[in-house]
């Protein structure tokens, strides 16, 4: 395959529409998996679904600089500090994308019955329009897009171990995307979806 300067070999891009698109880099990250699993403080966050407080469907870590709060499923979270792998992943991606990812939302889907229903990461505490990179560890699972307007799903893709995706330009206005439950016995897995949040001079 063909090598840039800096080994990172070259993604393949798929374009959703004139104005978004995604990378993908498989292979990008060789991180042991048990190592980054250990870790991460994992949490179990509830979301408020019909008047009933239940359990989300899977682990989550919100990690990031100090002022980096964001409000996910009507919730304020405020980030752990960066432990450090992630700091290491980070620091990885910035250099190589020219990206500021300064904060990381880390999900742990247990087993098959863990998943993440249909979203956009367009919360208004992230940066418009800036790159997100998700970057996957463990068992490979079934990562879904589909357009926002129509629900029209545009394409799926198997996110195996070490895979860095890229969602770009205007994905998050114009798509939705997530992790579909499966009956298949399957391993653990982790994802890591590294933001930008807009920090306002104070
Ligand atoms: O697990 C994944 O690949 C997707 C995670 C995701 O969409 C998110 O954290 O917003
Ligand atoms: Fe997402």
């Amino acid at each position: 395959m063909y090598q840039t300067k800096n080994n990172t070999p070259e993604p393949e891009r798929i374009e959703l529409n004139h104005e978004s698109y995604l990378l993908i880099y498989p292979n990008w990250s060789q991180l042991n998996y048990q190592l980054l699993r250990n870790s991460i403080a994992w949490q179990q966050h509830s979301i408020r679904l019909f008047g009933k407080q239940v359990n989300e469907p899977r682990l989550s870590a919100w990690m990031g600089d100090p002022q980096c709060a964001y409000r996910y499923s009507q919730q304020l979270r405020l980030p752990i500090p960066w432990c450090e792998p992630l700091k290491e992943l980070r620091q990885q991606l910035n250099r190589e994308l020219g990206t500021y990812f300064n904060s990381v939302l880390a999900n742990l889907y247990r087993d098959g019955g863990d998943a993440m229903g249909w979203h956009s990461d367009d919360e208004p505490e992230l940066l418009k329009n800036a790159m997100i990179a998700s970057l996957s560890f463990g068992c490979e699972r079934r990562f879904l897009i589909r357009e926002k307007k129509s629900r029209t799903k545009v394409g799926e893709w198997a996110l195996g171990n070490g895979t860095l995706l890229i969602m770009a330009a205007k994905t998050q206005q114009y798509y939705e995307h997530s992790i579909a439950r499966t009956k298949k016995t399957v391993g653990e897995r982790i994802n890591l979806t590294f933001r930008q949040i807009h920090i306002s001079a104070q």
